[in-house]
């Protein structure tokens, strides 16, 4: 029987998941929405899991608390360090500039495609010999095709209704070629908010409702926010990532936490990963015995005069100089939102914003 299983298990369909967000810092919340969804498709036994990333979104991005992308990188790398099965990408953070969602999805769909098409051991490699880092150990064990979703909680999807910030042709793009599997938060109500968009009920059948049954409403905004107040997170983040913020002087974080002597040993190597990057950022000389996920961008040295459109910025006079991200435009239109008294989820972190 449980040779039958097996078997049956070898022909289901591959899926992996792919989470895009700030990650200032990563929470548990945000592995556990992945361990959510494998558990799901694995119980229902329709589809094989093979991998999860994560990608924290560029700079330009400018939403209000966010870290630097090597500091993100770099927690997160501490992060799913515990994980057999989620790595980081940081290809998103590379670009010159913000990436639409729709973008970073196709990229890894394409990048899978073709290493899955290409013969063993050629065609494969990155520029620096090396496959990316987030790439799933397994992806080779059979040829069949690996399909990506996007995988986010219900805040995220309820975003789609914020006007101006996604493309709509992005989000039908996403639901009918990709899929989006979504994890229940506290105050959304994600079945009314499909019912609602045409787009949404369209490709009903390609999104994954899943009811999170231990909701934890941790976020990156409470951490930073206790943070700042020199109050505990303790058990609320993990551990590395804690001494890691300490260690960085992160999010405001008050003094009481910044009184470690020693450096830890297990964070030399996310010190090492920042240290790289930026000095690669400084001098355009690339590293060795990285993986692509550790890779340097020279285009990190354009980050700061980088110029991104603001979503939903159509101005043929091109785009504008970044001074307002994208992730500004959340708060701006989420606080409007809640004027609208839209959701308990979204009332929450404007709370937050707004102290
Ligand atoms: N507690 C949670 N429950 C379910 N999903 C979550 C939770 N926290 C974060 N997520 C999801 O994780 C993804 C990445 O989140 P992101 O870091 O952008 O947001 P966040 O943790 O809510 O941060 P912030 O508080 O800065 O807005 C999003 O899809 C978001 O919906
Ligand atoms: O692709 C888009 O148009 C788009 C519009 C708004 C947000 N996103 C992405 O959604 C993610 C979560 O954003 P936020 O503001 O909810 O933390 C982050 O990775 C953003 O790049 C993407």
């Amino acid at each position: 029987m449980s040779a039958f299983m097996e078997e049956t298990k070898c022909l289901l369909p591959r899926i992996a998941f792919i989470a895009c967000g700030c990650f200032s810092p990563p929470t548990p919340m945000h592995l556990r929405m992945f361990e959510i969804a494998r558990d799901h498709f694995e119980m229902q036994g329709t589809h094989k899991v093979v991998g999860g990333i994560i990608s924290p979104t560029h700079d330009s991005y400018a939403k209000k608390g966010l870290a630097s992308s090597l500091d993100r990188c770099a927690m997160v790398k501490l992060a799913v360090q515990s994980s057999n099965w989620i790595r980081l990408s940081d290809w998103e953070v590379h670009q010159n500039q913000w990436m639409r969602t729709q973008s970073v999805l196709q990229y890894h769909q394409n990048f899978m495609n073709n290493y899955l098409n290409s013969a063993a051991g050629a065609g494969d490699a990155e520029p620096n010999g090396s496959l990316p880092g987030w790439l799933p150990f397994s992806l080779r064990e059979r040829k069949d095709p690996v399909h990506l979703k996007l995988l986010c909680g219900a805040d995220l999807l309820e975003s789609f209704a914020v006007p101006g910030l996604w493309a709509e042709a992005d989000i039908e793009d996403i639901v009918a070629n990709h899929g989006l599997v979504v994890i229940t938060r506290c105050g959304s109500n994600p079945e009314k908010f499909i019912f609602e968009s045409d787009i949404l009920t369209k490709y009903k059948r390609n999104i994954t409702l899943i009811t999170n049954w231990v909701p934890n409403e941790v976020s990156s905004t409470l951490v930073r926010r206790l943070l700042s107040r020199g109050q505990s997170v303790k058990y609320l983040i993990d551990d590395l990532v804690l001494e890691y913020i300490k260690r960085q002087r992160l999010f405001n974080v008050k003094s009481k936490y910044i009184t470690d002597a020693v450096r830890p040993n297990h964070l030399i190597f996310n010190h090492a990963y920042t240290d790289n990057n930026k000095n690669a950022a400084n001098s355009l000389i690339g590293e060795q015995n990285m993986d692509e996920s550790d890779s340097p961008s020279p285009q990190l040295l354009q980050q700061a005069t980088s110029r991104v459109f603001c979503c939903g910025d159509t101005s043929p006079r091109g785009p504008k100089l970044l001074r307002v991200g994208p992730g500004q435009a959340v708060q701006v239109i989420t606080m409007q939102s809640d004027e609208k008294a839209e959701s308990q989820a979204k009332k929450q972190k404007i709370a937050q914003v707004q102290l």
